[in-house]
């Protein structure tokens, strides 16, 4: 049996995998608290105690032996073409220095790295969080000097629009769809004949809040607050990304908590988490703009849409813009494999990082 091990930091869980032979053999999901991240200064320091929770997942299937490979999720890189991707040393340089901003999917490379180099395999990344395949009329931001970045949900928003489309009897190739996932971080995608053509991006401060994002902010308001507070770049990083939306509001980025203090009558938790649904609903009206009207389904994905209440709140407001599909959860671990396992049966060459061209 030759078997991949599958790594998946997000903002708020690390989930593991083992796949071999297309199925998938043992996976687990450890969620993180507010209180658990916030005893690291950002995410780069998180490296050993999330190498610790895959370690401890590995050894208990006593499978290191079958390992044939390591896959993780891609991080923050330049704007660079979905595929396979060899880790290599730029790369890791990239992610470390956190060149491109700081988020958890930084850390899929490099511990995919570090697991691969104690068994001597090769680690990959697939379709990475900076997947670029924006229009270039999406490009522009409004301030000549700065553009829109696409960043977001890339690999689980081709795979469940994939899904999608093939449910409704289409090809993705030739359909619209409009994918948004809900996880720590919010991105809605507009999908056209194949390509993600604009994203709102889930990392830098665009569209809706979520359960630890700002989204879009009043500008003079934000910046009167950098000003009074003094804030250096790096602390206006993580309150855009880390210690806004549902934490600022509620001190929990839990869904799962959020949604039993409504139970429990709580009216502020309601408000709120009805707040961030309206905002998602906004972002999907917003790129059924983009796609004329002409939209096969609306996905709703992430950990969020376990919710019935969650996936209720949004799809009251944007049912009549095309059908509502919901996919729960999400499909990267599976996306993960199958990008490093056509890899390793030669049915495509792994792309090198340092030689790819930047989108633009
Ligand atoms: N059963 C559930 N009901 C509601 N929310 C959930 C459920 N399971 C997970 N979530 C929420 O989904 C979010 C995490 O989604 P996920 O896609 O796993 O994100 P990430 O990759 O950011 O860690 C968290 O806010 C978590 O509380
Ligand atoms: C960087 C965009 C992807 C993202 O937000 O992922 P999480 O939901 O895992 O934080």
């Amino acid at each position: 049996m030759e078997a991949i091990l599958v790594i998946n930091p997000g903002s708020t869980s690390t989930k593991t995998a083992i796949f071999a032979d297309h199925k998938l053999v043992a996976e687990e999901t450890l969620r993180h608290s507010v209180e658990e991240i916030a005893q690291f200064d950002g995410v780069i320091s998180q490296t050993e105690f999330r190498y610790k929770i895959i370690l401890s997942f590995v050894e208990k299937l006593e499978m290191t032996d079958k390992l044939v490979a390591v896959v993780g999720r891609g991080g923050l890189l330049k704007p660079i073409p979905g595929g396979t991707y060899a880790v290599g040393e730029e790369m890791l340089h990239d992610l470390e220095t956190e060149k491109y901003n700081t988020h958890a999917s930084n850390l899929g490379g490099i511990l995919a790295n570090e697991f691969a180099k104690s068994l001597n395999i090769p680690a990959f990344i697939v379709d990475p969080v900076v997947v670029d395949e924006m229009k270039p009329l999406a490009r522009i931001s409004g301030l000549k000097g700065i553009d829109r970045r696409s960043v977001g949900h890339a690999l689980n928003q081709k795979a469940v629009s994939r899904k999608a489309t093939e449910e409704l009897g289409k090809t993705y190739e030739t359909s619209s769809v409009i994918v948004a996932h809900l996880g720590g971080g919010i991105s809605v995608g507009a999908h056209q004949n194949g390509k993600m053509v604009d994203v709102i991006n889930g990392l830098d401060g665009e569209g809706p809040y979520t359960p630890e994002r700002s989204g879009s902010l009043p500008l003079i308001d934000f910046a009167n607050l950098i000003i009074t507070e003094n804030l250096e770049l790096g602390d206006v990083k993580k309150i855009i990304a880390g210690n806004a939306g549902l934490k600022s509001y509620l001190g929990e980025t839990d869904l799962r908590e959020v949604i039993k203090r409504i139970d429990q009558g709580e009216e502020d938790a309601k408000y709120y988490l009805d707040g961030m649904c309206y905002q998602v609903a906004k972002s999907i009206g917003e790129l059924a703009v983009v796609l004329e009207g002409k939209v096969d389904a609306i996905c709703l994905t992430g950990g969020a849409i376990y919710s019935d209440y969650i996936l209720g709140q949004i799809s009251q407001y944007v049912e009549w813009i095309a059908p509502v599909k919901a996919y729960p959860g999400e499909m990267e671990m599976e996306a993960l494999y199958e990008g490093a396992a056509r890899v390793l049966a030669g049915e495509e060459k792994a792309l090198d990082y340092g030689s790819v061209e930047i989108v633009k």
